[in-house]
């Protein structure tokens, strides 16, 4: 078969793995062809992409980034996008299947053009572990090692001044990545997405640990909504789809905690860090066994489908599944992690 691979969405450590996994296998099991369409679903609707013979993925699994490019082009709201021009394009350059790899929004353009009728299969990706129906995806992993070194670092200059150190982290609408890093640097109080808490809390948590001699660490992901907020902060204005941009949550809590407590604050928003550099052996891993899956999607012609880790097994999930809503932390995670909060 001739297949073309399609990086879509938000980048994450990890997609140079899934590329090189599935463009290996199909050469060494089936004799399979591959391109690689440039940035997103944009390279499937204009036609634009790269081959890709085995040389051209040697050493990928380690590479951050993706050797495609990314986007966030439409597959639909494009004005050449919709499945008609998508069976075109794939008939004139004789492509018999594609493997679109990304996140719930990607993976919901794949689900409707599947619908209607082309060959596609999906690859599971986010930073954030916010899909339902895969226990963890790759270039979270690398998320938490990073912001965890991060928050380590935060700590050494935070104790030396005896100030309170807050570090804002990813997660749009889940705290997974707050929760586990911040697990993990042993911080003093997690403010997350899906737990509305008020500032009073959060203070007093911050007074225990800093009358005790310690630097207090307050992590908080970019779309925690304190008590008695509206909606997450967005201050770094739009996308051009109309989502805003959040940011500046970090900065935020750190005037209300200095101004609260009069502790000495400084806040440390650790962005784009979290997504870039090469992945970790864990994502390397779940990236690879996520591609080699994949193409076996496409032999089996299992379109709609995706790739997805339950427990240790790479499994096939129907991507209506992977939808179905967001894998938000359970209240029992939030409830043990709280039991390290404070004094
Ligand atoms: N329901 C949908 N149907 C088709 N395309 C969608 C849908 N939702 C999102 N998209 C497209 O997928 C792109 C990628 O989604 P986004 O949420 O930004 O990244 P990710 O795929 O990482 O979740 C969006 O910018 C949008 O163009
Ligand atoms: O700066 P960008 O590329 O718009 O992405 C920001 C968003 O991407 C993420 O890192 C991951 O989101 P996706 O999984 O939807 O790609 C979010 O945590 C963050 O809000
Ligand atoms: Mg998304």
């Amino acid at each position: 078969m001739r297949i073309g691979l399609l990086t879509s969405g938000g980048d994450c450590p990890g997609l140079n793995a899934v590329i090189r996994s599935s463009v290996l296998h199909g050469i060494k099991s089936y004799g399979d062809e591959f391109v690689g369409f440039k940035g997103g679903w944009r390279g499937v609707i204009e036609g634009d992409y790269i081959d890709l013979p085995r040389q051209s993925v040697r050493g990928l699994s380690r590479e951050g980034g993706t050797i495609l490019g990314t986007s966030r082009t439409h597959p639909y709201n494009h004005p050449q996008g919709g499945p008609e021009n998508m069976a075109k394009q794939l008939k004139r350059h004789d492509i018999d299947a594609v493997i679109a790899i990304g996140g719930e929004g990607t993976l919901a353009g794949a689900k409707r053009l599947a619908d209607d009728g082309i060959p596609v299969v999906g690859v599971p990706k986010t930073i954030d572990n916010d899909l339902k129906a895969t226990d963890y995806t790759f270039g979270f992993d690398t998320a938490i090692s990073i912001a965890t070194d991060a928050m380590d670092r935060l700590r050494t200059t935070g104790e030396s001044h005896h100030r309170c150190m807050v570090a804002e982290v990813m997660g749009r609408h889940v705290g997974w990545i707050a929760l586990h890093s911040g697990m993990a640097a042993g911080a003093h109080a997690i403010l997350i997405p899906e737990h509305r808490i008020s500032m009073d809390q959060v203070c007093e948590w911050v007074e225990q640990v800093h009358s005790r001699g310690r630097s207090p660490l307050v992590v908080v992901a970019e779309g925690f909504i304190p008590e008695d907020a509206e909606e997450a902060l967005a201050g770094k204005g739009e996308e051009e789809d109309g989502r805003p941009r959040l940011g500046g949550i970090g900065d935020w809590v750190t005037r209300q905690i200095e101004a609260k407590t009069g502790i000495e604050s400084r806040n440390t928003t650790l962005g784009h860090i979290q997504r870039g550099g090469n992945p970790t052996g864990y994502d390397r891993v779940l990236a690879t066994r996520f591609g080699i899956r994949a193409l076996d999607l496409v032999h089996e012609r299992a379109w709609g489908h995706m790739a997805a880790l339950r427990g240790t097994e790479i499994v096939k999930v129907d991507l209506a599944e992977a939808l179905d809503g967001l894998k938000a932390v359970p209240a029992e995670r939030y409830d043990e992690a709280q039991i390290l909060f404070g004094r």
